[in-house]
């Protein structure tokens, strides 16, 4: 290794993940592709310490949270959120408490407005699209390939799943399920459970 090389690999960020099931495969294919922190490990539940997730060593669970400040800054949740988001949203405000903060992360292969606002904790995945002046509100899942317009604004401990499109104007409230491949008029509110392929009018 050169000496850049060193430089590089050492001013990369640690990171730990919260949640080690499916969705955090995807979110750890985001965060190797993004090149920006290094993944220190992963929290599960006591049962899975010392399993591996895609390589990455589950290093502890929920009461183990602390200890880990100290070496590191910055976490993310990375359970999903279908039939409900308690845990998602309890893990948020745990790590939040202990004193970790939550970047945004974007993959590489989504496309973010410059004028669209994202805040702590929220993931945009491969091939998303977030358009101007949409805002997220933290702790929201953008899964890949969704659609998330203009003017749009989505609040806090949203999943707007893979395939999913949210037209202009629209307002999503906090806690929302919105489907894969589900769709909606413009300028409607959201709210709740939205099935997969549904049309919301
Ligand atoms: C990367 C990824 O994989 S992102 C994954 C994204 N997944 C999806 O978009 C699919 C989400 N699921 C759905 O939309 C629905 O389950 C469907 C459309 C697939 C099936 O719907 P239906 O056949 O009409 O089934 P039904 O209405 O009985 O609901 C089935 C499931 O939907 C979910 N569901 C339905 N309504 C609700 C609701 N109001 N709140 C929470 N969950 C609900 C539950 O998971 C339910 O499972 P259960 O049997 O444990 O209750």
């Amino acid at each position: 290794m050169n000496n850049k090389e060193f430089k590089i690999q050492n001013s990369k960020l640690n990171i730990i993940l919260i949640g080690g099931g499916g969705h955090c495969k995807s979110v750890v294919d985001v965060i190797e592709q993004q090149n920006i922190y290094t993944i220190l490990g992963i929290i599960d539940t006591k049962e899975n310490i010392g399993k591996k997730v895609l390589g990455y060593d589950v290093i502890g669970c929920d009461d183990d949270l602390k200890q880990f400040v100290s070496t590191c800054n910055y976490a993310l949740i990375t359970v999903g959120h279908i039939t409900s988001n308690a845990l998602r949203v309890r893990l948020f405000n745990l790590a939040k408490e202990v004193g970790f903060t939550l970047p945004v992360i974007i993959s590489p292969l989504a496309y973010v407005s410059k004028h669209a606002k994202l805040e702590e904790g929220t993931v945009v995945m491969h091939h998303a699209l977030v358009n101007a002046s949409a805002s997220v509100g933290k702790n929201c899942i953008i899964n890949s390939k969704a659609l998330v317009e203009h003017d749009v604004h989505i609040e806090e401990h949203c999943h707007i799943s893979t395939g999913a499109i949210i037209n202009g104007g629209v307002h999503v409230k906090a806690n929302t399920f919105y489907g894969s491949n589900a769709t909606c008029k413009e300028y409607v509110t959201i709210d709740g459970f939205i099935k997969a392929g549904s049309i919301v009018k």
